[in-house]
């Protein structure tokens, strides 16, 4: 044993080998590093390159170069993306987080350069501003980033993001906790205005070419003015003959993530190959519109150009401005390929048989077409072509008010790591979500990957329908729970609309309020209602559809005297559709209504089938239903003038379809 010159023992600390020849020492090999830093560059594994080298060595060499290449071409679209009209050049743009200089450079990442870039040629000519101080900055662009990147990125930087216990991220929108219709503005070109339904009822608000720039302009500098933006490029459209390519360019890894969810995923290879969107959204909904600027008429717009084919999202941050946007947009570009998009959620039997669930907000479209005994397809936007129905979207965006495991497994079990909860009020410490919770907003919601339902049907792609489910919440309590439509029926009720929420969320009893959103979706359709419900008709007949009304609103009298029904019994109705059960079931007519109801359905009480034996005030009954008609009658009037499909004849069908009294 060594000594020391103070002749205390050595303490010897590795080397030393016992007979045996193992090391005791308890310490393993230490890290290939110098400083943590260097320690935690070891963390991160670099990503394998998109493009697989190819056997043989020229060929090698040439796959590396052409992933160079098609970096510069990515970065050079993205710049092209983000320029501003009114000057000569994109911005500079570089790939990766400003938050890591000099990783970028490591990783091999190609030098920034600003992009020569042709703009589009507009009428108002604004004199070209050759150097600003934007092009000397450089604009970090997070491409499509992973989950959990973004979660990184949403808790370093934005107030109100959170991991919930079960993983999910939970954040704030901010002041606006719901869409803003009034807000939604679209451009009246020449061809719009003829194509396009404006006037009364339509969600179409105008705005001229000129506004839209000015707004784009503000989106575009606000986005350049930050250190980083997010962009997203995914798809549209699980039917792959009519996919289509967006570039969502956002200030917010919420919105990011959200948009990750919502819309299709690409693979690996797709984004290789994507190259120029076919549609663009520029979210900088944390800065407001310009009052001063012509038709503002808030600090909110959400503005879509057709002709450019972009969408320019000012003052808001609710997510759902993008997701109902471009389901705006499809509800244009469907219709011109005799595709119909439908405002709906849709799910298919082990047999193939596949049904589709109309209905606005709140009226089951997401609880009920995610059903664990059948494959899911989508809870809300989907197509109709000759082919059969394909989802719009890659995920779901169900209501968490209220949420319980026991009722909604799938949607509970979903609200996991990956999905956006937005608006939720959770637990300081724990973390654990109190779904009852209503202080921030009553409109609180989960975006998740449609994969993240068990039973998902991938690719969320099905036969033509079976069944069309209109579902409407009746918070007067007079619509039976079920009713079998004829195609007139269906058609009147599809143009209709309707359903009843009660307004405002305080105590005490209030007036329901009738609500009428032509073809379930008045908010998204941009042509006339009729269009759709031409299209309708007619696939419906072709495929030999049939039409179901079911009510899961109020039963037992209206709301404040009766309940909604129970959520089993709207489950035992829709198997009992599903099974063709109800298609062989005995049927009785209601007055006024005149609608088919079902007198026995297996698992629910006979007695709830009709409204009537579950009032108890029948007079009460009466007038409340003769009211609900009279709604009906007023709503439809606009229509009467208008002629649906090709003859006469199912246009005076429908009319006479309605409630007779
Ligand atoms: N009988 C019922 N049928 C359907 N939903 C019900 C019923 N009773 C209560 N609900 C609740 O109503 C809400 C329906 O909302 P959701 O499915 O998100 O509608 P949509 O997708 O059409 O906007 C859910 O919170 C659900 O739990
Ligand atoms: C997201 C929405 O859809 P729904 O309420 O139908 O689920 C919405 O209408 O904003
Ligand atoms: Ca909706
Ligand atoms: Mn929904």
């Amino acid at each position: 044993m060594a000594s020391t010159p103070n002749g205390l023992a050595r303490i010897e600390t590795h080397g030393k080998k016992h007979e045996n020849g193992i090391c005791h020492d308890d310490s393993a090999a230490p890290v290939r590093a110098q400083t943590i830093d260097e320690l935690h560059s070891l963390q991160r594994k670099r990503s394998a390159p998109t493009t697989p080298i190819k056997e043989g060595a020229a060929s090698a060499f040439a796959a590396a170069l052409s992933e160079e290449e098609r970096q510069r071409q990515q970065l050079q679209s993205i710049s092209a993306s983000l320029a501003s009209l009114t000057r000569e050049t994109g911005p500079k743009v570089v790939k990766g987080d400003p938050a890591r200089k000099g990783e970028a450079a490591a990783k091999g990442a190609p030098s920034p350069q600003p992009q020569p870039h042709h703009h589009h040629h507009h009428p108002h000519v604004t004199p070209t501003i050759s150097v600003s101080d934007s092009s000397l900055k450089f604009t970090h662009v997070l491409y499509n980033l992973s989950p959990a990147e973004l979660y990184e990125q949403a808790i370093k930087y934005e107030k109100g993001s959170f991991i919930t216990s079960t993983g999910a991220l939970a954040t704030l929108s901010g002041a606006k906790t719901g869409r803003s219709p009034r807000d939604k503005r679209v451009v009246k070109d020449e061809a719009a205005a003829q194509e396009l339904w404006w006037g009364k009822g339509s969600p179409n608000i105008e705005m001229d070419e000129h506004t839209f720039l000015t707004n784009r302009e503000r989106a575009v500098d606000y986005l350049n003015s930050l250190d980083k933006v997010f962009v997203n490029d995914q798809f549209l459209n699980w039917d792959s003959e009519n996919r289509i390519k967006v570039r969502i360019i956002s200030a917010r890894a919420y919105h990011s993530l959200f948009m990750h969810n919502m819309c299709i995923r690409p693979t690996e290879e797709e984004l290789e190959e994507f190259g120029t969107p076919d549609f663009t959204i520029y979210n900088a909904g944390q800065f407001p519109c310009n009052r001063y600027t012509h038709y503002m008429t808030s600090s909110t717009s959400v503005d879509i150009n057709l002709a450019r084919r972009e969408m320019v999202i000012l003052g808001t941050q609710y997510a759902g401005e993008m997701k109902k946007g471009l389901f705006g947009v499809m509800h244009y570009l469907m219709p011109r390929r005799g595709i119909l998009s439908l405002h709906s959620g849709c799910n298919m039997g082990k047999q193939g048989d596949v049904a589709l669930f109309f209905g606005l907000s709140g009226t089951g479209k997401t609880t009920l077409s995610t059903d664990h005994n059948r494959l899911l397809i989508g809870d809300d936007e989907h197509c109709w072509s000759d082919s059969g129905v394909s989802n719009i979207e890659g995920g779901c965006y169900a209501k968490c008010i209220d949420l319980s495991r026991e009722k909604e497994p799938d949607i509970w079990n979903a609200i996991k790591f990956g999905t956006v909860l937005e608006n939720v009020v959770f637990d300081e410490h724990t973390r654990e979500v109190d779904y009852t919770d209503k202080s921030v907003t009553e409109n609180t919601r989960a975006a998740y990957p449609i994969e993240y339902i068990p039973n998902a049907k991938i690719p969320c792609v099905g036969p033509h329908p079976k069944n069309v489910i209109l579902l409407a919440c009746d918070a007067f309590g007079v619509l039976p729970p079920v009713s079998k439509l004829n195609l007139a029926q269906t058609m009147y009720h599809f143009i209709s609309g309707y359903t009843a929420l009660v307004a405002g969320t305080e105590d005490g009893i209030k007036e329901p309020q009738a609500t009428f959103s032509a073809c379930f979706g008045a908010a998204f359709i941009m042509l006339h209602p009729t269009k759709y419900a031409a299209m309708l008709a007619e696939k419906m007949q072709k495929y030999s559809a049939t039409g179901w009304l079911v009510n899961t609103g109020w039963s037992g009298g209206r709301y404040g005297v009766g309940k909604r029904i129970k959520l089993p019994y709207t489950r035992k109705i829709i198997d009992a559709i599903h099974s063709g059960e109800l298609l062989t079931a005995n049927y009785k007519k209601t007055e006024v209504f005149g609608l088919e109801i079902p007198t026995e359905i297996d698992g629910v009480p006979s007695e709830i089938l009709d409204p009537i034996n579950t009032w108890t005030d029948k007079g009460a009954y009466k007038e409340t239903l003769l009211k609900l008609a009279g709604l009906f009658k007023k709503n439809f009037e606009v229509f009467a003038n208008y002629k649906i499909g090709g003859d006469s004849s199912l246009t005076d069908e429908i009319l006479a379809a309605g409630p007779n009294f």
